[in-house]
Formats: C-alpha cells, structure tokens, sequence
C-alpha cells in the first residue's frame, strides 16, 4: 500500500490523525506527513510512538490497524516548537492524561533511621501496612544507605515508595509521623536519662513534621516515650486524640510472651495488660491475664503477688528488665520496637478499632488527678485515640496506676521545654 493510499482512506486518516493530535496535545503546533514517508513496519498493535532523530526533529511512527486494511505503518516529521519538551524512551509508550497526585492517602514518615526507625519502616513495608514511607535523620549517609537498601530490596515488596531526605518537605501529607529520633539507652541508664536531650530533639522536629502534614497523627516512640508524648501533644498544638505514644504496647507484648512461654499456649490466646509508665512503674494487670475468659487469679488468689509461691510475678519484672536485657546484649531493641509500631500504624491507617496499650492524656481516668500521657488500653482508628478501656483494676492496681501517674508528672515539672 503507498502512502497515497493510506492518506486517502478515510477510516485510516481519521484514526491516524485522532492518534497525532492526542499525543502531540500542548507540545507542536504542526503536524504534517513529508513526502517521503513510507510503510516502515508492519505489527500487530496500533501504538503511536514519537523518537528523536538525528536531526532533532521528532519522527512518528504510527502502526493503524483498520478493521479492513491490512497493518500498515506510516512515518511523518513532525517540526520541533519551542514549548516542545524533550522526548524520552518514557513518552514514546507513556501518554499522560492527568495530573498524578503526590500522596496514597496512607503514607507513614518516620524520623530517626536508627535500630527503631528502621525496624518499623521495615516492619511497615513488610507487613503491608502501608507501601508509601519518608524516612527523615539528620545523618545524610546513614539515612540515605539505609533508604538505598530498602529501595533495592523493593521489588520483593508491594509497590513500595520509600523515599528519604534530611529535608522535611520529602513527608508532606503524612498520615502518620513515627518519631523515633534522637539518644538510645546506654548501659546502666534508665529512659528518665534521655530526656532532655530527646526534647530538645522533639522540639526541632515536631514543627517541621506539621509543617507538612498539619493533620498527622504523631507517634512518639522516642524515649522517655510518656514524657516525650506529652511534649509533643503541648508543642504540637494537635489535639489530644493525634498524639499518641507507643507506650506499653511492647511491654504487654513483652508480658503476654512470657505467659505463652510459661503456660506452653500460643501467644494470641494469652492475653495480659501492662498500663502505666513504659518504664520501671509499669503496672501489670495480673485480675485480667486470662486465657480462654479463664481468669488466672481466680484459680491462684495470689497470682502476680510477692506472696505467690509460683513467683508469677518475676514476668513482670523481667517485662521491666526486657529493654535492658536485650541493649546489654545487642545495643538496641530494633526489632521488637519496628514490629509495634507497625501493629500501631495498621490499626490507625486500617481504622481497625482493636485495641492497643498506648500513652493517652489520663487526666480524670481511673481518679488521675494529674495532667500526664501514660498507658491505658485504647481503641485506635484512623482519626486516632476514639476511646479509652476502663479496666475494673483491683484497688492494688489502681493505687499502683496513680503511683506511676505521680512519678510522671513529676518528671514532667522537671523539663526544661
Ligand atoms: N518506646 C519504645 O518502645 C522504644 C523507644 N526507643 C527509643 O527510640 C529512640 C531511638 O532508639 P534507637 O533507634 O535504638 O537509637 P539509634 O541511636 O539507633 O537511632 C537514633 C537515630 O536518631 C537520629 N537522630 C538524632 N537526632 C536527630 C535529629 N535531630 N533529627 C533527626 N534524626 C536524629 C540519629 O541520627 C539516629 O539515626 C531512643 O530514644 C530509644 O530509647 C527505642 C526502642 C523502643
Ligand atoms: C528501648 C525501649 O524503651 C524498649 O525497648 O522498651
């Protein structure tokens, strides 16, 4: 077929000349077939696509599949214009019709690409919680190794999008921002340790993050986590309900373990609380810690006490101890943290509403008269804390509850913010 032919076929022209001016919509303002132009190629598909040539003007190739022609391929110059941008293996297959939005609508940032960071950016990406991550650190060549690594590892995961910068503006639209920066437990300290030097670090941070995503919801692993929390809510201005701390979740992990393991019963049937301080005041709700309703203490009414001959109660102090245990021996808690804070994040992001062991504003809870975060059980959704559980603590519990609410808030009237 010569080109004479084709250019004279109604049906071929009409579809061929649609498929030009679509593609070339906003960048010539000529199209036009040279004199030369020939059958090149003959295909089963009807793909326009454009290609420099040496000449830098722009050669189409268009195959036009009629329905009662045979395949037939033309090739035309097309006059390059100044508005013209520059052409890309991407542009010959690629046609875009819209603007692409910037954000999924779940992206999680996380600050702090140390043991913790890391450990629940991978626990994120891994556990599908959610395929859109901005990693933020102050030191350019870890946070870029550590993004780098995760990226080329991405395509065993789900369409991830992990991008990373020291530049703030890389989180923009976060739902969630998981602050995991700043000092970690060194030997012999306790998290009270960290303090001021983790609030200076919040202070910082905390501003840039609503910067770029006004409507986040904050969650504070860094420690001390209740204290941290509590200045993040203050600085943040956010309401309370977006300020969350991860608190005791990974305590009450760290307690139902042990029960598993002592009992010989999976984990997810053993069920026990930690609420409190994440730290040395932490309270342990032995009158729940059940398995199958099949509450423990009605069984052994000294369950969890000093005077229980089967010394439950050594679980909560290796819960106590868990953190220091593993820092001894490894220098951070990477893993279990990453794995919380995932469990976290999945619960807000998927409007679970399941329930979770986390740093809340406990005011006028449990007769708390002090303005302090520490951990209840608190149903999480994707507007953040929606309510607060109620356990009918036993009056040893309780008293232990506010005994950890007094230690808190004395802290808190000692920072400096
Ligand atoms: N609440 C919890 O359950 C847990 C809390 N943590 C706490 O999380 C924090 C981090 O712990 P790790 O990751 O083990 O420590 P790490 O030392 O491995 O990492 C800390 C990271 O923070 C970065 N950083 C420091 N200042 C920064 C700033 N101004 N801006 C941005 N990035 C900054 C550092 O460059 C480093 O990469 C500690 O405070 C630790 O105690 C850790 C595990 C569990
Ligand atoms: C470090 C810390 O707070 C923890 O692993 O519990």
């Amino acid at each position: 077929m010569t080109w004479a032919e084709v250019l004279s076929n109604r049906h071929i022209q009409k579809r061929f000349w649609k498929l030009v001016a679509s593609m070339c919509k906003g960048h010539l303002d000529n199209v036009r077939p040279l004199e030369d132009t020939r059958v090149v190629q003959a295909r089963h598909t009807n793909k326009l696509s454009l290609r420099p040539n040496k000449f830098s003007n722009f050669h189409l190739s268009s195959i036009c599949n009629p329905r009662f022609y045979n395949f037939v391929a033309v090739k035309l110059t097309i006059r390059k214009t100044a508005n013209m941008r520059e052409f890309s293996t991407k542009d010959s297959f690629v046609t875009n019709v819209q603007p692409q939005l910037d954000h999924s609508g779940h992206k999680i940032t996380v600050v702090g690409v140390g043991a913790a960071g890391i450990g629940s950016a991978f626990s994120i990406l891994t556990r599908s919680v959610s395929n859109d991550i901005a990693l933020v650190d102050s030191a350019q060549d870890k946070l870029e190794g550590e993004a780098l690594d995760l990226q080329h590892g991405s395509s065993f995961l789900h369409n991830a999008r992990i991008v990373a910068s020291t530049d703030y503006a890389v989180t923009a639209g976060s739902r969630i921002c998981v602050l995991t920066a700043g000092a970690r437990l060194k030997k012999g300290e306790t998290r009270f340790d960290l303090l001021q030097r983790n609030v200076e670090i919040a202070k910082n941070i905390i501003p840039q993050l609503l910067k770029y995503s006004p409507d986040t919801i904050l969650l504070i692993v860094s420690n001390p986590v209740d204290i941290l929390t509590h200045i993040a809510w203050k600085i943040s201005g956010l309401p309370k309900t977006r300020v969350i701390g991860s608190g005791t979740n990974l305590d009450s992990s760290r307690f139902r373990f042990l029960i598993s393991q002592r009992l010989g019963i999976g984990l997810s049937s053993c069920h026990g609380w930690i609420i409190g301080e994440h730290g040395d005041s932490s309270v342990a709700v032995w009158s729940s810690v059940n398995v199958a309703g099949v509450r423990l203490q009605t069984l052994n009414p000294s369950f969890g006490t000093d005077g229980d001959d089967e010394k439950w109660s050594e679980l909560h102090q290796k819960v106590i101890t868990g953190a220091y245990e593993v820092n001894k021996r490894k220098g951070n808690t990477g893993w279990a943290t990453g794995l919380n804070v995932s469990g976290i994040c999945e619960g807000i992001l998927k409007n679970s509403r399941n329930v979770y062991a986390v740093s809340v504003l406990v005011q006028g809870l449990h007769d708390i008269k002090e303005e302090v975060f520490l951990s209840l059980p608190a149903v999480l959704g994707e507007n953040g804390v929606t309510d607060v559980i109620i356990q009918p603590l036993e009056n040893s519990e309780k008293a232990k509850l506010q005994k950890s609410a007094q230690v808190l808030s004395k802290v808190m009237k000692s920072v400096k913010w």
